[in-house]
C-alpha cells in the first residue's frame, strides 16, 4: 500500500537566537519526516533543541534555514497571517502546565465549547468528555479536576478543535505517577484513534508509546528510532 506523505518534512532547518552575547544555535540542520498518525516523541537532554524544534513545528519560531513543510504546504512561502491561520485550524498545542491549558473561569464544558470556538467549530462536550474518560465533569469548575484529568481535559480541547496534529510540551513532566498514568491512557487513545501527537518528553512511558522517537543532543538530530504502531491499536 502506497504511504501516506508525512504531515511534516523538515530539511535541514536550523534555528537561531539572537542574545546579547551574540547568536545562539537551538536546533542545527535537522532534516525529519514527522507520520501523519501516531506517536513521535522529541527527546534528549535538557538544552538539545526539542522546545526549539516543538516551536518550529507549532509555526511559532521561524527556521533561519532550510524547508519546513507542513500537510503539504511549504510554510517558508506563507506570511505570519497565514501562519497564524494555518495553526488556529490545523494544530492543537498542549503545554506542560495543565492549568495553562484551561480556562479557570469557565466550567468543564465550557473549556471545551471555548476551545471549539476558538477554531471556528462546534463540539459536544459530554461525547469528548466521555471519549477521555471525563464523564459527567462537564458542569465541574476545572479546579475540581486533578492535574491528570486537567490535562486530559487539555487534550479534549484539541479534539473539540478538530486539529489534524496534537503538539504537547513535556505533557506528564508537571504531574505524580498517577495522574501522568491518565495522560499516557489519553495518549494511547488518540493514537488508537489516528491522531497524530508530537510531544517532547524526557518520560520513558511516553517514549514507550511512540512510533518515532527523535533523539536530539546539541541542537543536532542524533538519530530516530521507529517502533511498531500495530501493538498500540484497540
Ligand atoms: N529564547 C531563547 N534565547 C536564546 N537562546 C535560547 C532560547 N531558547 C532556547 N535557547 C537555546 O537553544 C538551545 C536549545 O534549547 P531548547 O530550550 O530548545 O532545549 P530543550 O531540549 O527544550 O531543553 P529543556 O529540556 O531544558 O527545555 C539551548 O542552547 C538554549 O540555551
Amino acid at each position: 500500500m502506497l504511504e501516506p506523505p508525512p504531515i511534516y518534512r523538515l530539511e535541514g532547518v536550523g534555528v537561531d537566537y539572537s542574545t546579547p552575547a551574540g547568536t545562539v544555535t537551538g536546533v542545527h540542520d535537522i532534516t525529519l519526516d514527522i507520520p501523519r498518525t501516531g506517536l513521535t516523541v522529541l527527546a534528549g537532554p535538557s538544552g538539545s533543541g526539542k522546545s526549539t524544534l516543538l516551536r518550529v513545528l507549532g509555526l511559532f519560531e521561524r527556521p533561519a534555514r532550510g524547508d519546513l513543510t507542513f500537510a503539504s504546504t511549504d510554510v517558508g512561502t506563507l506570511n505570519n497571517r497565514q501562519r497564524r491561520a494555518l495553526r488556529r485550524d490545523q494544530l492543537g498545542l498542549v503545554f506542560q502546565n495543565p492549568i495553562d491549558n484551561l480556562f479557570e473561569h469557565l466550567d468543564v464544558a465550557d473549556n471545551l465549547r471555548a476551545a471549539a470556538q476558538s477554531a471556528g467549530q462546534r463540539c459536544e462536550p459530554e461525547d469528548i468528555l466521555g471519549r477521555l474518560g471525563l464523564d459527567g465533569t462537564g458542569s465541574w469548575r476545572v479546579s475540581a479536576l486533578s492535574g491528570g484529568q486537567q490535562q486530559r481535559l487539555a487534550f479534549g480541547c484539541t479534539l473539540a478543535r478538530q486539529c489534524a496534529v496534537i503538539l504537547a510540551d513535556e505533557p506528564t513532566s508537571q504531574l505524580d505517577e498517577a495522574s501522568a498514568d491518565l495522560v499516557l491512557d489519553t495518549v494511547r487513545y488518540l493514537v488508537g484513534q489516528d491522531y497524530a501527537v508530537l510531544a517532547t518528553s524526557h518520560d520513558e512511558r511516553l517514549i514507550e508509546l511512540a512510533s518515532r522517537v527523535a533523539l536530539l543532543r546539541d541542537g543536532r538530530l542524533e538519530g530516530v528510532r521507529e517502533h511498531d504502531l500495530d501493538q498500540y491499536r484497540y
